[in-house]
């Protein structure tokens, strides 16, 4: 068997800056032959024409979903995704895919925001009682927002999904509720990253946080679930469970 016949053939869904990154980290750790990448204009093509490959790695935008979705049942190649600003029935829908295909989707591939989440977990769960906010910067051109990483944050403060969610404090009358969450958005300049939980109680602060100072991280990190789930049974698989095993 040659070398060209044991690489794991990928196709790019998203060639902006975080699928032409992974292009980069591809070609660069080996192992693996990208046959050809989908943006806005050729999507439609994964519908019908694109070839098939082991995974298909998304990094693009929501309005892609239905064209990966139909690549991925009809080629029965893995997923990789990490597009975010998904309703919550497209995430569902993704998850369901995972009956047919191994699939995987992740607001965020760094194993530093991996560690943050659990870490968020264990400190509201400490200190349930104390108001929390969370805050997440990003570079100007970022699409969405909340971040989706600020989403799964919020799941680790909040897992019942039973308080309050308010986004940004305009217009707010009266004091500040005990049973809510507050979210908060900013966007300039080149910023790869970075998400913050604060916990005030009275006179003291509790502050996580992760700071991305590349992209390069989550193209690591998706090249890595991508190496981990080629060849695994159809299933939905999170990161953790592909990076950690659990
Ligand atoms: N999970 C994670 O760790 C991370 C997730 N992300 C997420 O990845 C996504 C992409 O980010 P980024 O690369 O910075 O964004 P860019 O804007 O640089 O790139 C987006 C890409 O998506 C393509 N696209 C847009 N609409 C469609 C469509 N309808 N069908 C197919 N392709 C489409 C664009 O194609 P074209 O150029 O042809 O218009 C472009 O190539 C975002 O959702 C972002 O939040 C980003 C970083 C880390
Ligand atoms: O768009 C980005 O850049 C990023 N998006 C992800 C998100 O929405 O959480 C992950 C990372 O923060 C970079």
């Amino acid at each position: 068997m040659t070398n060209e016949a044991a690489r794991t053939s990928v196709i790019l869904i998203g060639g902006g800056r975080m699928g032409t990154l992974i292009a980069k980290t591809l070609e660069a750790e080996g192992g693996f032959e990208v046959l050809d990448t989908y943006g806005s204009r050729d999507a439609a093509q994964l519908d019908r024409e694109a070839p098939r490959a082991d995974v298909a790695i998304d990094f693009s935008n929501r309005a892609a979903l239905p064209h990966a979705l139909a690549y991925v049942r009809r080629t029965g190649a893995a997923l990789v995704s990490g597009t975010t600003g998904y309703a919550p029935e497209e995430l569902e829908q993704i998850r369901a895919l995972g009956e047919a295909c191994a699939v995987t989707w992740s607001a965020n591939y760094s194993l530093g925001v991996a560690v943050l989440r659990r870490a968020t977990e264990v400190v509201a769960r400490g200190l349930g009682d104390w108001d929390c906010e969370i805050v997440e910067t990003h570079h100007n051109q970022k699409a969405d927002a909340p971040s989706g990483t600020a989403k799964l944050l919020l799941g680790a403060v909040d897992p019942a999904g039973s308080m309050e969610v308010v986004c940004g404090r305009e217009g707010m009358v009266g004091p500040r509720g005990r049973r809510e969450v507050g979210m908060h958005s900013l966007r300039g300049g080149t910023v790869a990253g970075t998400h913050e939980v604060h916990f005030f109680g009275t006179d003291e602060e509790v502050c996580l946080t992760h700071r991305a100072t590349s992209r390069q991280i989550f193209a690591s990190g998706a090249v890595a679930a991508a190496r981990r789930i080629v060849g695994r049974e159809p299933g939905f698989y999170t990161f953790d469970q592909l990076m950690f095993g659990e």
